[in-house]
């Protein structure tokens, strides 16, 4: 793994060098394509899409009820058990984000709050292939059911046994087999069979995020999401077998993985890097983990605490590892970072799967801006007043005032409609 020792500066202006990317105008005109052909044409585009991309006939993409239990009864009981307790631990964590709004009346004569609304219905797409995880439809699934979405509707191109014994632990309502471009714009338009829903939750390729992006403004989106990353910082005193093996644990995840360690021992810069090299040559995703590492990966070594934070705040990594001695001591330091892993028994796998608070986390750097997928994605609010008569007369004059000086003499006048004759 690469080590650098340049100064804090030169490493903070080439964390600013780096951008979003930008989406191919190929593929944006594929998609817009898509889009578009779907939102005219319905369920026949989306059957034409699905036999062109996925090589899938499909007379029906709802997905029965008794598959999808079948699905439940013939998993794994082992695999039942771990989703089951992740379904918990989940749920355990998320019931405090729960909001209920508030009514405030201070004011003599006026009543004055915020109702939370859940949104009516969502989509989840969970994606094909070996990214396919159970984990995130539990991930995304249960805050909506905690805040109260109506209708949870998921959408993939691949429903494994796995994948559907997860939905249903989780509650999701319907099943679509679909993927893609097709799958985000009948969710964000609706088909004759597919639901129109009002936020599209969840990562895809690059059809399924440059869609996502189209939509936006139709449906809401949560987010689009990078490749994984982790970010650790430790000392002399972290074990190089367990930085290696967390550093790792991202880098498999995908060939742009971010494995970083920022450290102010050269000591332990060297042994991490031997011993990721040496873990590397069993890992069963050796050529996705190698790649990640020597093309996305570094260690860096500054001379003291304080840059090194300053450093991790500036990439805002998605995860963040602390491994230092009284790790939580640090925590009032991180400024950006999507979750925080406390010391050596917080390892991020635990995080992925069963402590319970959301793996859905914000990548590329938006952690400067962006929280984990919780519950308040999946509401909105909504604000009411009312006056007395009293109160208003007492405030009628401010209004207006205001009014006037905007140049708006209908609002004064709505006002003064109704001061007491
Ligand atoms: N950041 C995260 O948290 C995270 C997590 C899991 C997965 N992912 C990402 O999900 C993606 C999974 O990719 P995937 O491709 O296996 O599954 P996917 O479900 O994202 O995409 C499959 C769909 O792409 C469409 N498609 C394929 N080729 C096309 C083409 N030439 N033109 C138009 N549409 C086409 C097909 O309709 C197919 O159903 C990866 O890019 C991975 O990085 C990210
Ligand atoms: N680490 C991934 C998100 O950053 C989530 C995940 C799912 N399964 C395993 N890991
Ligand atoms: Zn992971």
């Amino acid at each position: 793994m690469k080590i650098t020792t340049d100064s804090l500066e030169k490493q903070l202006a080439n964390v600013q060098k780096r951008t979003a990317q930008l989406t191919d105008p190929k593929i944006e005109a594929a998609v817009r394509e898509i889009i578009e052909t779907v939102q005219a044409k319905g369920d026949a585009a989306v059957r034409d899409y699905t036999k062109k991309f996925d090589g899938v006939e499909l007379a029906d993409f709802k997905i029965s009820e008794e598959r999808i239990d079948a699905a439940y009864e013939n998993i794994d009981p082992k695999t039942k058990e771990a989703l089951e307790v992740a379904r918990d631990n989940i749920i355990s964590f998320h019931k405090k984000e729960v909001e209920y709004g508030f009514v405030d009346t201070e004011k003599a004569g006026v009543m004055r709050g915020q109702k939370v609304i859940p949104l009516a219905s969502v989509g989840l797409y969970v994606p094909g292939g070996t990214a396919a995880y159970p984990s995130s439809v539990l991930m995304n699934a249960i805050p909506g059911k905690l805040a109260g979405v109506k209708r949870l509707v998921m959408v993939t191109p691949d429903p494994t046994e796995a994948v559907l014994a997860a939905a249903k632990i989780a509650g999701v309502d319907d099943i679509y087999q679909l993927g893609g471009a097709q799958a985000i714009a009948a969710l964000a338009y609706g088909t004759e069979t597919v639901p129109r829903v009002d936020k599209i939750f969840g990562p895809g390729n690059v059809y399924v995020a440059t869609a996502k992006k189209m939509v936006f403004g139709q449906v809401a989106i949560d987010m689009i999401a990078g490749p994984s990353e982790i970010g650790i910082i430790a000392d002399y005193s972290a074990k190089p077998k367990q930085i290696a093996a967390d550093l790792l644990s991202q880098a498999e995840h995908d060939r742009l993985a971010r494995p970083i360690l920022v450290t102010n021992s050269m000591k332990l810069a060297g042994s991490v890097s031997n011993e990721v090299e040496l873990q590397l040559q069993t890992l069963p995703r050796e050529e996705i983990a190698r790649e990640s590492v020597e093309e996305q990966g570094f260690i860096s070594v500054l001379p003291d605490l304080d840059q090194v934070f300053e450093l991790m705040n500036a990439i805002a990594p998605e995860h963040l590892e602390i491994q230092l001695p009284n790790p939580t001591g640090y925590l009032s330091l991180v400024e950006n970072a999507g979750s925080v892993f406390l010391g050596q028994y917080a390892s991020e796998p635990l995080g992925d799967y069963v402590a319970g608070p959301n793996h859905i986390l914000p990548t590329s750097g938006t952690a400067r801006f962006s929280s984990p997928v919780g519950v308040y994605d999946f509401i909105k609010r909504t604000q009411f007043i009312q006056y007395s008569a009293a109160a208003l007369e007492k405030e009628a004059q401010y209004v207006t005032t205001l009014a006037r000086v905007e140049g708006l003499e209908g609002h004064a006048r709505a006002i003064e409609a109704r001061e007491a004759k």
